[in-house]
């Protein structure tokens, strides 16, 4: 019988191959994130569970580093804040806990990467549409049919794997590659 690890592997092993379809839809995610942040914009990132760690790791690999010594660039988390969460979870509702940072501290010529495996987090699609109103570039960053999420985000990318894990696995991955592209982007040497 296969153990759960090899068949984790196989799963995994096929999703990467895959992957080689979002070349170019991560291509120009990187290209429009890198012209936000050379603009003097930050990057913001959202997401639940999983996707608000990865928020909070892509968004380190920007203020601290990723591959190169360079200036510290503009990454946020909404995801990190806990008295913000609870504040506004509490008193307002969970699914505003995104869009409220947002509307605070969101400015046009800004990016937000939003993340979500189904596409269909209530917190994340109000962030998202808050962000367009306010001239902010959205990625999404996404899996399953990409959801409701696919449609109103400036460029979606969206991972064609309908299991979390897996998904999780390759935004992960994605997520690298757009910090990579932004630090080639910016002329660091
Ligand atoms: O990490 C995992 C599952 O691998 C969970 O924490 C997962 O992120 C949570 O269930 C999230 O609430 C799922 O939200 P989403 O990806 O559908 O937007
Ligand atoms: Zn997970």
């Amino acid at each position: 019988m296969t153990s759960l690890f090899l068949s984790n592997l196989t799963s995994h092993q096929t999703l990467m191959a895959d992957l080689s379809v979002l070349d170019g839809v991560i291509t120009r995610a990187g290209e429009a994130l890198t012209e936000r942040l050379a603009g003097g914009g930050k990057l913001m990132f959202c997401g639940n569970g999983g996707s608000a760690a990865d928020s909070q790791h892509l968004a380190a690999e920007l203020t601290g580093r990723f591959m190169k010594d360079r200036r510290p660039l503009a990454g946020l988390a909404l995801s990190t804040d806990s008295s913000a969460l609870t504040c506004i979870g509490n008193d307002y509702s969970f699914d505003d806990v995104f869009v409220r940072q947002l509307q605070a501290l969101g400015r046009s010529g800004d990016a937000l990467l939003a993340i979500s495996t189904s596409g269909q987090s209530a917190n994340v699609i109000r962030a998202v549409r808050a962000a367009r109103e306010l001239g902010i570039y959205t990625v999404g960053l996404l899996g399953r049919d990409g959801g409701a999420l696919r449609p109103i985000c400036d460029t979606a990318i969206v991972v064609p794997s309908q299991v979390t894990a897996r998904i999780q696995e390759a935004h992960l991955l994605i997520g690298h590659t757009l910090c990579g592209l932004i630090e080639t982007g910016l002329g660091v040497a």
